[in-house]
């Protein structure tokens, strides 16, 4: 038997959100983007997480910060703890200090940047008791250290291989305390073999789920909020006994991006 938990996410509204630079392969300037429609996509996963009883706080968005929408980027917090994101790319680095900001100021005293790149939630994936680290492309790998000393959690890390999935999220899910859900061909061969050890049962998505970004999903261990175009994920989900609920976020994937990127999940203290 499933059960959920209700979770507190902080999210930022779209409303600067434009893809006006290319920072990984999804992003090509040339292509219009709708930002209104952008916007009520996020409205409605917004309301999808209150709909399901979870708590939702935004930050205000920052005009020239076009990606600042992706909130999972702006840190980890574990144990009410805060390690704020250091960005790799230019482009992005003004929303470290807005982040932290916002955390300082609601209820996260307990806060640092991070002194090499980690970008936040997109690389670092709580699991139960222990953080994934993802690698490869943006977060650099001494950032794994620093936030096993942090937050005093063993923390594993995976190499990610393909610059599509550049971003462990974008490769992997966590459903519930035990159990994850990931895409195979995204990871080094001794990446795979350690998720391989530690998930036997992990739920394996197909290259069709994992393009239309499936597996950038959110649990709150019964009810998973997934691209509505992941079917084939969705009905896999169902079968393990979750509630698989689909949301269009197509504007935001033109941008490398959708619900996972979206939300930023603020764990408090025990
Ligand atoms: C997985 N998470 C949080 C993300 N994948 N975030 C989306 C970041 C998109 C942005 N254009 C970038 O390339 O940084």
């Amino acid at each position: 038997m499933r059960t959920a938990r209700a979770r507190h996410y902080l999210m930022c509204r779209p409303t600067y959100f434009d893809v006006v630079y290319s920072i990984n392969p999804w992003m090509d300037p040339k292509k219009p983007v709708d930002t209104p429609l952008a916007i009520a996509q996020w409205e409605r996963l917004r309301e999808v997480y209150l709909s399901l009883g979870h708590t939702v706080d935004t930050i205000e968005p920052v005009r020239g910060l076009p990606d600042m929408v992706f909130a999972a980027n702006g840190a980890t917090v574990v144990d009410g703890r805060a390690l704020v994101a250091r960005f790799r790319d230019a482009e992005r680095i003004a929303e470290g200090p807005a982040y932290h900001d916002w955390l300082r100021a609601n209820g996260f005293p307990d806060l640092r940047t991070a002194s090499v790149v980690n970008e936040g939630e997109g690389d670092y994936l709580l699991v139960g008791d222990v953080l994934l680290a993802g690698t490869g492309f943006r977060s650099d790998p001494r950032s794994h250290d620093e936030a096993q000393e942090f937050f005093g959690r063993p923390v594993i890390g995976l190499t990610l291989v393909d610059p599509d999935y550049y971003h462990l999220d974008t490769a992997l899910t966590v459903l519930d305390e035990k159990t994850v859900a990931y895409y195979p061909p995204a990871f080094s061969p001794g990446s795979l073999a350690v998720l391989q050890r530690l998930f036997p049962d992990a739920v394996l998505a197909s290259a069709e789920d994992a393009a239309v970004f499936g597996l950038n999903a959110t649990s709150d261990g019964l009810n998973v909020v997934l691209p509505r175009n992941a079917t084939a994920l969705a009905e896999q989900l169902r079968e393990r006994g979750f509630r698989p609920v689909g949301v269009d976020l197509s504007e935001l994937l033109k941008a490398g991006g959708s619900v996972k990127c979206c939300t930023l999940e603020l764990r408090p203290a025990h």
